[in-house]
């Protein structure tokens, strides 16, 4: 893969203003990486347990930050928006303090390409199933955000609120405001969910994603401190993992997929709910096991999880032997053979989904070629989920 170890003055600058601010970088310099922008390369060989970055709580931005509270923005509007709205407020002061950090960060036109919340509808209906709903609730977060957030915007401003608002989906840290006085807080402490505790962290932004890791990361009220898990011989990238996401995730919320992705995994409801009765839905949602089917890869073949199994059971089984199976008495093998025919079934017509959308993809490809060549290899991934690749 090719990587440009030197990637521009602005990288440099921004270093150096990061240093000023006291952030501490061991052993990791900024690269461009082929496909995913600017990531980190290890300088030199890096041991397990080095501290490789520390980022002071100080230099983060939050809605705790004094320039961000002082803007008073309304508490309905979600953090994100409010970041979002303090970014775009502040863009027309050229002595701004993240001037330089945000001279590195992407553009809006590479976010086009990427990002399924910016391509054309056409496209966006050719998203599999589990990414669509994931595009739909970034869409209303996103309506809400500005209509709560627009009479505090610049004129004619809602493009760059759009641009801050991708750049903090794909960029911001978790931070739970270790030493926020409770009146600054987005909400009380135990009420906080994992939408509240964001943070952009100047450097440690350039991390990219992998399934396994290679670093921790961790906090407390003095920041950020990422320590590598692993060896890594100079020249190689140095990833953290955002989580354990599927790709239909990453590419919804951070626009980029994995080639080999351990957690990936694909929801199955759209082919099993309409199938079931209205009565076997009740008996199902009695039994808290109506919806969530998913289908991963676990040693190396397609599985289909503990509920797709009972959902299947019941909807192919007299309802006592269902019952026998989701409370584990009796001998289900009798109708192992019942349950595998079903679960081919729906493969099948998952399958047949795959290559209508790789059809209909071909036709639509035009001058959005590669984001149809995106939207092809996922539904590719997909089939090889299915094992049907
Ligand atoms: C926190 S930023 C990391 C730095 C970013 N690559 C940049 O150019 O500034 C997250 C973004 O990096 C990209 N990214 C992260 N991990 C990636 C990976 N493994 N492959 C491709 N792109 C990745 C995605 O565009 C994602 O939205």
């Amino acid at each position: 893969m090719a990587i440009v170890y030197s990637p521009g003055d602005e990288h440099d600058a921004f270093v150096k203003w990061a240093k000023e601010q006291g952030v501490q970088i061991t052993a990791v310099a900024p690269a461009r990486f082929e496909g995913k922008g600017l990531g980190l390369v290890a300088a030199r060989d890096i041991n397990a347990g080095e501290c490789l970055v520390k980022v002071p709580a100080k230099v983060l931005i939050t809605i705790d930050s004094d320039a961000v509270w002082e803007l008073n923005l309304p508490r309905r509007s979600s953090v994100q928006g409010r970041l979002a709205a303090y970014l775009t407020i502040i863009n027309a002061d050229d002595k701004r303090n993240h001037r330089l950090w945000q001279a590195t960060w992407p553009s809006m036109q590479e976010f086009e390409s990427v990002m399924p919340f910016c391509w054309p509808l056409e496209l966006q209906e050719h998203l599999p199933p589990t990414a669509k709903p994931l595009l739909d609730s970034q869409q209303k977060k996103y309506q809400k955000d500005f209509h709560d957030l627009k009479m505090y915007l610049p004129a004619s401003s809602e493009h760059l609120f759009k641009y801050f608002w991708l750049i903090i989906n794909t960029r911001v840290f978790y931070w739970n405001y270790p030493a926020t006085p409770l009146s600054r807080m987005p909400k009380r402490r135990s009420d906080l969910k994992s939408e509240d505790c964001l943070a952009l962290c100047p450097f440690g932004d350039y991390f990219n994603h992998t399934d396994v890791g290679g670093c921790d990361v961790t906090t407390d009220r003095s920041g950020y401190s990422v320590v590598s898990t692993k060896t890594y011989k100079a020249g190689e990238e140095v990833f953290f993992s955002y989580g354990g996401h599927s790709n239909d995730y990453l590419l919804a919320e951070y626009g980029f997929m994995l080639p080999n992705n351990h957690w990936d995994s694909v929801s199955l409801d759209h082919l099993i709910v309409p199938k079931l009765t209205a009565e076997q839905k009740d008996v199902l949602k009695d039994d808290r096991l109506l919806g969530e089917y998913t289908l991963s890869i676990v040693d190396s073949k397609p599985a289909v999880c503990y509920r797709t199994l009972a959902a299947l059971r019941l909807a192919t089984t007299p309802q006592q032997r269902y019952r026998n199976f989701v409370s584990g008495i009796g001998d289900d093998s009798r109708d192992q053979e019942t349950v595998d025919e079903a679960v081919e079934r729906l493969f099948d017509d998952f399958a047949k989904e795959c290559s209508e959308a790789k059809a209909s993809l071909k036709e639509l490809s035009g001058g959005n070629g590669r984001i149809a060549a995106t939207l092809v290899d996922r539904w590719q991934q997909i089939e090889a989920l299915l094992g049907r690749s």
